[in-house]
């Protein structure tokens, strides 16, 4: 899982990736939560996800507004962890109310 994607795979993974977009060797998010505590459930269900997978994203908290980045230090780039993370935060993020396109 910790092999560096080539571009497009990235390219090709992010389309399915609404909220998430590159930013060099990282894919980034700004999740708007309906209010803080939902951003903070978001944070913390997220946070749990990470430890399972001993894959910590960088989160950045403002009110109701997070910004996420996930990047794979190990690797210098971004892995299929930091893909399978993405998309389990996006579906934290619907479940917390969070308008995720299909
Ligand atoms: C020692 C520990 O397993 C490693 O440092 C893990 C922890 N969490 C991590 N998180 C991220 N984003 N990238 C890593 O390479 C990474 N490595």
């Amino acid at each position: 899982m910790s092999r560096r994607l080539t571009d497009e795979e990235i390219e090709r993974q992010l389309a399915d990736l609404t909220l998430w977009t590159r930013e060099g060797d990282a894919i980034v998010a700004d999740i708007e939560a309906p209010d803080f505590p939902a951003a903070i459930r978001i944070v913390a269900e997220a946070a749990e996800v990470a430890e399972e997978m001993n894959h910590h994203p960088d989160i950045d908290i403002r009110w109701r507004r997070t910004h996420w980045l996930l990047t794979t230090h190990d690797a210098g780039g971004l892995t299929q962890l930091d893909i399978e993370q993405a998309h389990r935060i996006t579906e934290i993020a619907r479940r917390e109310g969070v308008t995720v396109g299909e």
